[in-house]
């Protein structure tokens, strides 16, 4: 679905990301972890195009088994080739009110329709009973769904979420936690899910890409994130 060979980022002089590879396997959750600032966002930010990658691949292989070069899509194409993305923080238009919120992420999509497709809400009826409501209105656990629904409403095949369930009480982080497994299963996505905090990893993860210092460090299925790993490079 998506490999990543030997990407290196600079910002600057500052060498940020170095000789990344990574594949996220069709219809798999991967979690990307590490300590703050070891390149993570950076990470998320060369995928969609926010930061330009300055050496190394990004292969997007698409259904019958085409290749796609996500390297020479600019960063407006890539929502439309089908990467959806919920970026920390949410960013969702304040002034807006949901159901706009929705139409604006639809005006992106490869398909010019201006329907909302019918399993956005049925995975957050709330959305749809407050679809007039302001959506700086919502509650902090309802502007997340909100940001998630919109990056739904394009039918992503691949959703990178960049630390969905941080700074949430435990009964929303239990909620959005069954949001996203529900929405891996209904929508046959495939998830790129940034965490630091361990306790966070969703249960229903598959495998786990941990950097440090913008390396790769170690990855594969998250049983195999074992205390060694965790005590090195995530803990404390
Ligand atoms: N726009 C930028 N210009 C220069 N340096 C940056 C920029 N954005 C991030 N950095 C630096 O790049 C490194 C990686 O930052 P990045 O935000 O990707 O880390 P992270 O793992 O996502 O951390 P966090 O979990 O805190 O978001 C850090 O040293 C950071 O200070």
């Amino acid at each position: 679905m998506l490999r990543l060979q030997s990407v290196n980022q600079f910002y600057g002089p500052k060498h940020t990301l170095r000789d990344i590879s990574l594949t996220l396997p069709r219809g798999e959750c991967t979690c990307l972890l590490g300590r703050n600032g070891v390149g993570k966002t950076t990470l998320i930010n060369c995928i969609m195009g926010h930061v330009p990658v300055t050496s190394g691949s990004m292969t997007w292989q698409l259904d019958g088994g085409l290749q796609e070069n996500l390297l020479s899509h600019p960063v407006e194409r890539r929502a439309a080739l089908g990467i959806g993305y919920v970026p920390k923080g949410r960013q969702i238009f304040s002034q807006l009110s949901v159901d706009e919120n929705l139409r604006v992420a639809l005006m992106a999509g490869r398909n010019k329709t201006h329907q909302v497709p019918p399993m956005v809400y049925e995975l957050f009826p709330q959305m749809y009973s407050m679809r007039q409501e302001r959506a700086g209105n919502l509650t902090e656990s309802q502007q997340q769904q909100l940001a998630i629904a919109r990056a739904l409403v394009l039918k992503p095949e691949l959703l990178i979420l960049d630390e969905p369930l941080s700074g949430f009480q435990p009964g929303a982080v239990q909620e959005l936690s069954r949001n996203i497994r529900q929405m891996q299963h209904d929508f046959g996505l495939t998830l790129l899910l940034v965490e630091q905090q361990l306790s966070l990893v969703p249960k229903s993860g598959d495998r786990f890409c941990l950097l440090e210092a913008g390396r790769n460090v170690a990855q594969g299925s998250l049983d195999q994130l074992d205390d060694n790993l965790i005590q090195t490079y995530l803990a404390g």
